[in-house]
């Protein structure tokens, strides 16, 4: 895990760009012949600027939360991180993007190879809850067909600031047929069950025999969710 950070940091002086925006190879680094893995995917985390995609990766990556002033995504950029999923090593190439309106074209040529799509809202931000339809088209149409797609309720820690209420995350969710749960990246709360269903889904997919049941995030995400005793 700690080579996949220290190969970012050697990648990152020699980022090319396009008016200031950092352009990464779409194919990243799934190849890497130093890096030990069964089975890789790439993940990306969407949703508007400031609901806290940058910190969900960080506290699923380091742990930690980025408390503090806001330093907004410019362009795009990954990080790398393998997980244990039964006895098999997944590769996680998770994908940074830049909810800013003004870098989505930058962002849209990165849907096409996603496995996953992590989708944020605030849930102290009503507009960032409301736009998730928007984001939804736009998945539809950048993004491939049989794209896992997990809506995340993020900053459920904010309890006092809360505007969207856990039902509405939840009828928008059933509604559009894909998994849902509140996160909390201060705290931790789902971060690592958001992406270790994909994960799973995606070892799922390639070692799934043709009379094995199909694997379902949503019910695996809700099942687990059960098991925690609580959601948000
Ligand atoms: N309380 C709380 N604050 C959060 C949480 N997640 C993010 N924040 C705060 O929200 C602000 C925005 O977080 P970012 O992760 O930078 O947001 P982003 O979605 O990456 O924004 P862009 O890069 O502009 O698209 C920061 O000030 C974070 O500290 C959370 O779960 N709880
Ligand atoms: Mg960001």
């Amino acid at each position: 895990m700690s080579k996949a950070g220290s190969k970012k940091s050697s990648k990152a002086a020699k980022r090319p760009t396009a008016n200031g925006i950092p352009i990464l190879p779409r194919q990243g680094s799934l190849q890497g012949a130093s890096e030990f893995y069964d089975f890789a995917c790439k993940v990306m985390l969407i949703g508007d600027s400031g609901v806290g995609k940058t910190c969900v990766l960080v506290r699923f990556k380091d742990g930690a939360f980025l408390s503090g002033s806001f330093i907004s995504t410019v362009g795009i950029d990954f990080r790398n991180k393998v997980v244990n999923v039964d006895g098999a090593k997944v590769k996680l190439q998770i994908w940074d993007t830049a909810g800013q309106e003004r870098f989505r074209s930058v962002t849209h040529a990165y849907y096409r190879d996603a496995h996953a799509l992590l989708l944020l809202y605030d849930v102290t931000n009503k507009t960032s809850f409301d736009n998730i339809r928007a984001w939804l088209s736009e998945i539809h149409e950048y993004a491939q067909q049989d794209v896992v797609i997990m809506l995340l309720g993020n900053k459920a820690d904010m309890q006092a600031e809360r505007v969207v209420k856990r039902e509405e995350g939840e009828k928008l969710a059933r509604d559009f047929g894909i998994a849902f749960m509140e996160t909390s990246a201060k705290t931790g709360l789902n971060v690592e069950l958001a992406f270790m269903a994909v994960a799973k889904d995606l070892k799922s997919r390639k070692t799934r025999k043709p009379n094995d049941p199909k694997f379902s995030v949503t019910e695996y995400v809700d099942q687990e969710k059960q098991n925690q005793g609580c959601c948000s």
